[in-house]
């Protein structure tokens, strides 16, 4: 019955080369797997059944490169693959979760190199990601950075975090959801702002306020509290996770009655898991349900 439901990962295959690049490479059981190659631009460990990765470039403030991405969509589809990970937290350091694309590194890019090689292309795989990803930002989030956040199901932010759209700055645009998200998260007049003027920048608070992020902590509780919010999600039902992760989606991509139709059909298929024969029996039974992800 689910399996029906399940759609498969898209493989790009531009990630073909990082497969070889990684053919040794097992997924992170514990803290950082033994077996793990040597990741240069992240730090990744399992806390739970959560898979924490941290954005590492500190000399950078995290600019976002394409060996940068190369490990975090590989790092990401095996803790997507790795039944023990429940849910998926995305964080980068005090100072900056991103500070944007790296600009040194597409300072001299071209139009036809661009459209060629499809360039942000590869960057874009968080959003195929099946289990809910929380970001934990601190400091910086600009550009790419916010984009980044962005892409993930729930944003969490220390209050310091910086979300801005500077690209305009550069003699560029948005490219990976700065015009389209952002709107839909704080709505069309402070996105313009935002987009416009480069210079506008949302703090923590006002990102709250506003509905881009959902919790603000102080720095050095934000990641802890990303850690406790995905665990918490890890151990529900992980088929009616992905469906209700699918569900709310949709809702930016479908019309108001396909969207309830597409929830009603989800509606009527959770009712074919052990689980909500779990969860309701527990509730009628008075004790808590054991899910067992079936
Ligand atoms: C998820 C998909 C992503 C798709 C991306 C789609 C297209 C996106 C385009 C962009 O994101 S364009 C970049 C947008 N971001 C910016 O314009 C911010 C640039 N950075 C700054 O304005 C400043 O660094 C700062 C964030 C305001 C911090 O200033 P501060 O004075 O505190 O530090 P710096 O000395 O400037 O920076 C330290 C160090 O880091 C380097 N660096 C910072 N940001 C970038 C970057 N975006 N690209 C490359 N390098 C960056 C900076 O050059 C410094 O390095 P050194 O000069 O010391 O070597």
């Amino acid at each position: 019955m689910f399996a029906a439901l399940r759609q498969p990962l898209a493989r790009a295959s531009a990630v073909k080369p990082l497969a070889r690049a990684f053919s040794a490479y097992t997924p992170a059981q514990n803290a950082v797997a033994p077996t793990t190659p040597k990741l240069e631009f992240l730090l990744t460990e399992t806390r739970g059944r959560v898979g924490l990765v941290t954005l590492h470039r500190p000399k950078a403030l995290n600019a976002l490169c394409n060996g940068l991405f190369i490990e975090l969509n590989q790092v990401l589809k095996d803790f997507d693959d790795n039944q023990d990970i429940g849910a998926i937290v995305i964080t980068g350091s005090e100072r900056a979760f991103a500070a944007g694309a790296d600009i040194k590194e597409m300072k001299d890019r071209n139009f036809i190199e661009n459209y060629r090689e499809n360039f942000l292309g590869d960057w874009t795989k968080l959003t195929q990601i099946r289990k809910p990803v929380i970001a934990a930002v601190n400091g910086f989030a600009l550009g790419g950075g916010c984009e980044l956040a962005m892409m993930c199901d729930i944003i969490y932010a220390g209050d310091k975090a910086v979300f801005g759209q500077p690209e305009i700055k550069l003699g560029i645009l948005p490219g990976a959801g700065g015009t389209q998200r952002l709107v839909k998260a704080v709505g069309k007049s402070k996105a313009m702002e935002m987009c416009l003027t480069g210079s506008v920048n949302l703090t923590a608070e006002e990102a709250a306020r506003a509905g881009l992020v959902s919790k603000v902590f102080s720095p050095d509780q934000v990641v802890d509290e990303a850690v406790k919010t995905a665990e918490q999600i890890a151990n529900l039902s992980q088929p009616i996770v992905q469906m209700i992760k699918d569900a709310i989606n949709q809702s930016f991509e479908i019309p108001l009655s396909s969207g309830l139709t597409f929830e009603r059909r989800l509606f009527h298929a959770a009712f074919a898991s052990k689980d909500q024969k779990e969860g309701m029996g527990a509730f009628a039974e008075k004790r808590k349900a054991n899910f067992t992800h079936n």
